[in-house]
């Protein structure tokens, strides 16, 4: 009842053609009431009558609302098809929104091929449903309903012993429609399932290969297959277990007819036209009869993609966008984070985090890997909220300013670097769209990356992969830069994002990027000394804390965590002869 309700929701702005649709189909249902009607009067007045004026005009008659009936059927589908392409158009364009709308948090737990099968097997149930069942039930309703209140203004003693049949029927589809709901629940899950077990394998087919494990994957797959297979034959065997028993039954009303219909015409009190109109509505009996089971599949199908859709319409996201703070100016960039606790569920990430930063200045963050330093920033960009302390840029709690406010104010190379299947340009222009190309090739000359690009045959025309492949790590990370640079943010975030570029490149585009940080506030993520060494702040991090915090030099001589990093570093980059001098 809940899909029906939730599917009204989007139907009901189209309401006036929904009943119009409908209506039409009435009208259709009480045209396929008038050729058994004069059938029985041809038989009856012309054959027996012998009134054989009346034959032209029956027939006519009888031509004339077949035709009117394919016309208007004609029309009414369109309508639905009309209805449901609009109400999927929108239910589709909600769910992407939503999509758009959820945050890291979500998608952490969800897998995409759940997602898939809701943007595509789902949507499709919902629209047959909204273009064809709703019809397809209401058409076979009323002509059972209008074909029952038919025999029984014309012959009601037989009518009722017609009617013997049907809660017979009605016991059979009632238990069927309980009995199948479920396992069309369990088909859509398994269905859900073996799309994020393709989508993984296609996603991570480089690993699978440089592993050599085609033959795992297939057996992984097979099972999910075999699953869904399973899933349907037991749906299968249920439905079809009811469904030769409408049939059958279904079938009874001839009989019921025949016999006693014929039974009557020998006593005088029924006619032979009444028993040819009565044989004529039979199939206005049969045909709901038979297909009520799959009108009940259908409807038991849409229910289980309905309530998959709703669900996802429904979630909202953790990261409520409440702020309110939406004046013009870009953010100048002040951050402070004071005494900031967070968790990813039960495991305690971060622990009383303090520390400020002002536009112009730079902040580091080492340690080691897990001890929290991608987290930290990614309260910054309100990926999650803390648990507990506060995160502030210009002095505002992020939870106050706009989401998308404040992110606009902020640019982040991530760990992960992600490039669209899009010419070169395209990606670097991705957060500033309205950028000339010459805008473009000066923040890749920024990010060491115009050299490469140039090289490539298609220039900024290249176009690069889904997520970047044709390019090396360290060209997707310039690129990722450049996008970031070219942003123009107020607040940069870079977390490892020269990790993959040599160390001479890396000099190089710290020497390029000098002069644009003085004008904004960055915070460098890095297993590097030499990335961070040049920072106003360096915050040296273990276990989710704030061990260290100085500058380079301060932490040198601290003879701490960070002295002892850079002596390996160094060591293991120029030779153990070089410790004394550093030290
Ligand atoms: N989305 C997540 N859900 C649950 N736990 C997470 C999530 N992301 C990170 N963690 C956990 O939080 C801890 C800190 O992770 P984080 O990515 O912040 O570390 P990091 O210092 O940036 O590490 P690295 O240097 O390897 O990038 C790790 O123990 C990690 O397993």
């Amino acid at each position: 009842m809940q899909s029906f309700r939730w599917i009204w929701g989007y139907l009901k702005e189209y309401r006036f053609r929904f009943f119009l649709g409908l209506a039409l189909a009435l009208v259709v249902t009480s045209l396929n009431l008038v050729n058994p009607l004069f059938a029985g009067k041809i038989i009856d007045k012309v054959i027996f009558g012998k009134q054989q004026e009346l034959l032209w005009p029956f027939i006519g008659a009888m031509i004339g609302a077949t035709v009117l009936k394919t016309v208007i059927r004609y029309t009414y589908q369109i309508q639905f098809e009309r209805i449901s392409q609009n109400t999927i158009f929108r239910i589709r364009k909600e769910l992407y929104d939503r999509l758009n709308k959820l945050d890291f948090q979500f998608y952490d737990k969800t897998k995409t091929g759940d997602i898939m099968a809701r943007m595509t097997g789902d949507m499709e149930m919902v629209r047959a449903f909204s273009a064809w069942s709703i019809y397809m039930i209401f058409e076979n309703a009323t002509i059972l309903l209008f074909a029952v209140g038919f025999m029984f203004y014309i012959h009601p003693q037989l009518a009722l012993v017609m009617m013997l049949v049907t809660p017979i029927i009605g016991f059979f589809a009632y238990k069927m429609t309980f009995a199948v709901g479920p396992t069309f629940s369990e088909i859509r899950t398994q269905f859900a399932k073996l799309n994020s077990v393709v989508q993984e394998n296609i996603s991570g087919n480089r690993v699978v290969k440089a592993f050599a494990k085609e033959e795992y994957e297939i057996r992984k797959f097979t099972a999910e297959n075999e699953g869904y297979k399973e899933k349907s034959l037991a749906s299968a065997k249920v439905w079809e277990k009811f469904l030769p028993v409408l049939d059958s039954l279904a079938g009874l009303f001839t009989v019921v007819m025949i016999l006693v219909g014929g039974i009557m015409v020998i006593n005088g009190s029924l006619t032979i036209g009444e028993l040819a109109t009565f044989n004529g509505l039979i199939w206005a009996l049969n045909n709901p009869m038979r297909m009520a089971g799959w009108l009940i599949n259908d409807v038991q199908r849409f229910n289980a993609s309905a309530k998959k859709v709703e669900e996802l319409m429904k979630t909202t996201p953790a990261i409520a966008n409440d702020g309110k703070k939406l004046n013009g100016e870009a953010l100048k960039g002040y951050v402070e984070f004071s005494q900031v606790s967070f968790s990813y569920g039960d495991e305690d990430v971060l622990r009383d985090i303090s520390f400020k930063a002002s536009p112009g200045q730079t902040v580091g963050i080492i340690g080691a890997t897990g001890s929290g330093k991608s987290t930290l920033v990614n309260l910054l960009s309100r990926f999650y909220d803390a648990d507990s302390g506060e995160v502030k840029v210009d002095s505002i709690d992020v939870k106050d300013w706009d989401l998308y406010k404040l992110r606009a104010s902020m640019a982040m190379v991530m760990q992960d670097i992600f490039l669209f299947s899009d010419t070169i340009e395209g990606n670097i222009a991705y957060g500033n769209p309205e950028a000339t190309l010459e805008e473009v090739k000066a923040a890749a000359k920024m990010a060491e990356a115009d050299d490469f690009i140039q090289s490539l045959p298609e220039g900024y025309d290249t176009i690069v992969g889904e997520r970047g492949v044709g390019l090396s790590g360290g060209q997707k990370q310039r690129i990722a830069l450049a996008r970031a640079l070219l942003k123009n943010p107020s607040i940069l975030i870079l977390d490892d994002t020269t990790s993959a570029v040599d160390m001479e490149t890396e000099l190089k585009i710290q020497e390029t990027l000098k002069a644009i940080l003085k004008q904004k506030t960055c915070f460098i993520i890095a297993h590097r000394i030499s990335s961070v060494k040049e920072a106003d702040l360096i915050l040296v991090m273990e276990n989710g804390q704030i061990i260290e915090r100085g500058t380079h030099e301060e932490l040198l001589s601290k003879k701490g965590y960070y002295s002892k990093v850079f002596r390996n570093q160094h060591n293991s980059f120029h030779g153990q002869d070089a410790e004394k001098e550093v030290v």
